[in-house]
Order: structure tokens, then sequence, then C-alpha cells
């Protein structure tokens, strides 16, 4: 199945780019549960552009049509169907890119699979654009999860090399995923914000595009929830994660830096402590063990590849000509996705925690 997720939530992406309109259809949240389409406008307001030259210029107002599953604001648990029109398209940009293939996107994959009946315009199926029902669907299950306690934050970690200040993996708590959720870019130090801005601006200028990393961290995920081998914490994530286009990696506590450390330092000792808690001195495991959280902040950073479409000429191919070419992109385009890929990382870890906590015992 291409875009449709089924693991006890599903949902079922469907729309395109520059089409009509894009959706989710959500099945199976649990029934009776307030949801606050004014927080989820918020939510989605995240990921939309911004007009300060760190984003695409493309104006979508993004606001959902509830098509069905809300009754006096509440989830009745049967489908909720959200539907966001596309508004502000400019399709010609697209003319020259039915046979030429953007190097880093999805044109030549996607003509393959799809016998080249794909709608390339402003990458179709497969762009980003797909995102916002995404973070729609993740906002109202992270109001579910709220409720009972279970927060979860992102930030940019680094763009380009310029790092922010990272999350305590060991004490993270509410208060600090809170203090990052509403600033107009998503860092800890506002200062080396204002630099990765600035670096994101001039590559703009330069015809260029950067790449970054994104840490999130879950509190209060009580221990006990996910299973072994193929239905883990870190699989569903990972899966959902890899559902927000260009992601390229995803780690999970102290991940690919364990593969460097022994023993003794990896395991985290485990104590009780005053409240009469197992918890963990340090938190390389990220929060999961087996496939299972283990009480502790679920921790995770996931790397976003450089925007694929950048203004320069680049050597392509006419793949129905079979010719070597040059494709030069038009179009609006993101000079670095990071920023607006933290709601949507969290909206993906939304998601596969609420699906888990769908088989807590006494979900309520
Ligand atoms: C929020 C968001 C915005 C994006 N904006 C752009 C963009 O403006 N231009 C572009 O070429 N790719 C953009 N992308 C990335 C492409 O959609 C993605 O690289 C492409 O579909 C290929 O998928 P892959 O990188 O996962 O292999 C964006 C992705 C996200 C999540
Ligand atoms: C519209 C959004 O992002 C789009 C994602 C995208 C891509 O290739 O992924 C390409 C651009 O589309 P267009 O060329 O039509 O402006 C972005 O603007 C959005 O995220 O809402």
């Amino acid at each position: 199945m291409s875009s449709l997720w089924n693991n006890r939530i599903s949902i079922s992406l469907f729309g395109e780019s520059h089409g009509t309109a894009i959706g989710v259809v959500i099945d199976n949240l649990p029934p009776g549960e307030s949801i606050d389409l004014e927080e989820i406008a918020r939510f989605l307001a995240r990921r939309a552009p911004k007009k300060d030259g760190t984003t695409t210029s493309r104006a979508e107002l993004d606001i959902p049509q509830i098509m069905s599953g809300l009754y006096h604001n509440k989830t009745t648990g049967t489908p909720l169907c959200a539907m966001i029109m596309n508004t502000d398209t400019h399709s010609v940009d697209y003319s020259n890119l039915s046979k030429l293939a953007r190097p880093g996107h999805a044109d030549y994959t996607g003509a393959l699979r799809y016998r080249g009946f794909n709608d390339v315009r402003g990458g179709g199926h497969f762009s980003g654009r797909l995102t916002a029902p995404l973070c729609f669907a993740g906002a109202v299950c992270g109001q579910i999860l709220e409720r009972r306690g279970i927060y979860t934050g992102a930030h940019i970690a680094s763009i380009h090399g310029i790092k922010d200040a990272v999350f305590d993996r060991t004490n993270v708590t509410k208060e600090d995923l809170l203090a990052v959720r509403y600033k107009g870019f998503p860092v800890i130090n506002t200062e080396q914000g204002e630099k990765m801005r600035e670096d994101i601006q001039n590559a703009r200028l330069g015809q260029e595009s950067l790449g970054g990393i994104i840490e999130c961290a879950s509190v209060n995920v009580p221990a006990g929830i996910g299973s072994p081998m193929f239905d883990g914490l870190e699989n569903t994530i990972s899966q959902l994660v890899f559902g927000i286009p260009a992601v390229k990696g995803i780690e999970f506590g102290a991940g690919f830096l364990t593969g460097e450390m022994v023993g003794s330092q990896n395991n985290d000792e485990f104590y009780v402590d005053e409240n009469g808690h197992v918890k963990t001195r340090t938190n390389n495991h990220g929060g999961i063990l087996g496939g299972i959280s283990s009480g502790m902040p679920i921790t995770l950073r996931v790397a976003i590849k450089p925007t694929p479409s950048i203004a320069r000429p680049q050597a392509t191919v006419d793949y129905s000509a079979m010719k070597n070419e040059v494709v030069n992109i038009h179009g609006r385009h993101d000079p670095c996705i990071v920023p607006r890929a933290v709601p949507c990382v969290e909206a993906a870890v939304n998601l596969a925690l609420l699906s888990h906590m769908l088989d807590y015992p006494n979900f309520t």
C-alpha cells in the first residue's frame, strides 16, 4: 500500500500538490475525544511557509475542512476525513518536467513506478505538501495523547552544520518541549537560529539548498508499550517518519554513536526513584528497549536532505528520448526543508504513540 498506513489507527493520505485538494482519512480513533480546531490550526501554521526568505513563497491557507468523523467537536470513532484545498498553484513552472527528471526529486522514479501517468506538477503526490494532512492527523493524535499527559516536541538540531542546543535526553521535560513549540523558528538557542536563518537566505541567493537534523522527544510515555521484532516503537515511528519526503536517516537515543561505545558506557543503569518508579541514570537507549517503552523519554534524531529543487542548471536525462540534457528548475522552492519538517516529525511520532497506546491496558 502506498499512502495508506494501517496499524490499529489507520491514515490514508490523498491528493497532489497542484490538484484540487489534499487530505487524510483517519480511522479507528478513540470515540468521544474533544478536538480543539484552533489548536489544530496552530499546529498546521507551524508547517506553513513563512514570508522571510527561508521558505517557499507559495502561500496556501491550509484550512482543513472536516468532512466527517467529528460531531460537536468530538471524535465519533468513525472515519475522520479532512480536506485542504490547493489554492496557490503555478503549474506552468513544471511544464518542462514531464520528461526531464529533477536530480534528487521523485520525478524519474515516480514516472517509472506509475508508467509516466504521475502528476509532476509541484511534485504531485510526492510533494512535501502532503505533510499538511499528515500534520492534521498528528495534531489530532497529539491532543488525545496530551490529555493523558504524553507530550511530544521537536526542534532543529542543526542546519548545514550550525548547531542548536540539545534536549537533555535523560531529563527532558514537557516544559522544555513547550518552550520551543510556538517559536517562529523552532530552535532552543535563538542566536544560533539567527545564524541558521542567515545561512538559509544566503543559500537561496546562491541558488543552493541546505539540509539538517531534527531532534524530537516524547515525555511521560508509560513503560511497557510496543512489541518486539516488527511492531516495536522504533519500527512504527520510523515507518511514519520515512513518510515525510526528504527524510534520509533516523536514530534513537545515542543512535549511531553507540557503535563507538563499550557496553559499560552504553548501558543505562536502572534505579528506583523517590516516587518508587524504575528509571535509568542515562538514556542512551532513547526510552525504548526491545521495541517497548521503558518509561524514560523517547528521543530520536532525523536527518533531512537539502531540498532537491535548486535554481542552478543541472545535468539530467530526457527519459523519453533517452538523451542527456540540462534542466533549469523554476518554481517556488524551500531553500531548506528542515524548519517546516519539525512539526511533521512530531506528527509522525504522535501517530505512532497513539496507535501503540490503544494496546495499553485500560486505555481510556
Ligand atoms: C515540508 C516539506 C517541503 C518540501 N519542499 C520542497 C520544495 O520546495 N522543493 C523540492 O524540490 N522538494 C521539497 N521537499 C522534498 C521533496 O518533496 C522530496 O525530496 C521528494 O519528494 C523526493 O522524496 P525523497 O527525498 O524522500 O526521496 C519538501 C519536503 C517537505 C517535507
Ligand atoms: C506547497 C508546499 O510545498 C511545496 C513542496 C514542493 C515539493 O516538491 O515537495 C515543492 C513546492 O511546490 P510549488 O513548486 O508548487 O510551490 C513547495 O511549495 C507545502 O508544503 O505546502
